[in-house]
């Protein structure tokens, strides 16, 4: 059995609430990567979109990934490739011990870890399972989060804000699919019934 298995999906998907079942299930710590970096950058993702922007939060993102993954540097990742782009990737960081983890985990990735191409070709690498939902059941789940950072959130129309959680979806869909190994539809079902699949499908 592959013992480490990132959850990637929209906003709502439940790779949260799902990683901490498939914890208990499998044994193996659970790491909610949005937890990980409030809790090292010291304050909430919002406040880092606010603060910093969301360009750094990405970065953050992608550092975190590629200590979860083992990855070194971009120039390991990608050897023998022309890649015209640098990425100091492997700096020391506040993020250093997550490489050290060795073993199982169950790794709950932000919605948008996907929008990196090289996170997606990290992804591609590893157990990734996509939680495929209906994006409008998705924006019932989050709509009025006000921990949820984005745009549309604050936008006052509720319809408008539904266009724009809907389009942001499209655009995000492939990169889901072109990063995951395995999706899982969830429409209509729980959170148990969702990991008991997920337990099923990687044994
Ligand atoms: N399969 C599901 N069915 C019903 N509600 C769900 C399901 N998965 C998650 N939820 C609920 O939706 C909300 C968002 O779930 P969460 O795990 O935070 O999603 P994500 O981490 O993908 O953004 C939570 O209130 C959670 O209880
Ligand atoms: O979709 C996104 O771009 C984001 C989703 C959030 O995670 P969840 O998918 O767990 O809400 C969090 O990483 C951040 O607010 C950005
Ligand atoms: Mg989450």
């Amino acid at each position: 059995m592959n013992n480490r298995i990132f959850l990637i999906g929209y906003m709502g998907s439940g790779k949260s609430t799902v990683s901490s079942i498939l914890s208990e299930k499998t044994g193996f710590p659970c790491i909610d990567m949005d937890q990980e970096i409030e809790s090292a950058e010291g304050m909430p993702i919002r406040k880092i979109f606010m603060k910093y922007g969301e360009h750094e939060f990405r970065n953050k993102e992608s550092e975190l990934l590629d200590k979860l993954c083992h990855v070194t540097g971009a120039v390991d990742l990608l050897a023998g490739e022309a890649t015209g782009e640098a990425k100091v990737l492997n700096k020391v960081s506040k993020y250093e011990a997550f490489g050290q983890i060795e073993g199982g985990l169950i790794v709950s990735c932000g919605g948008g870890v996907i929008l990196d191409d090289l996170n997606r070709t990290i992804l591609n690498q590893q157990c990734t399972i996509f939680l495929e939902a209906d994006p409008k059941t998705l924006f019932q789940r989050v709509n009025g989060d006000e921990n949820r950072p984005f745009a549309f959130m604050d936008v006052q129309n509720e319809n408008e804000r539904l266009q724009k959680f809907l389009s942001l979806y499209q655009k995000r869909e492939a990169l889901y699919r072109e990063a995951a190994a395995i999706t899982v539809q969830t429409d209509g079902k729980s959170p148990q019934e969702i990991a008991d699949e997920i337990v099923h499908l990687i044994k």
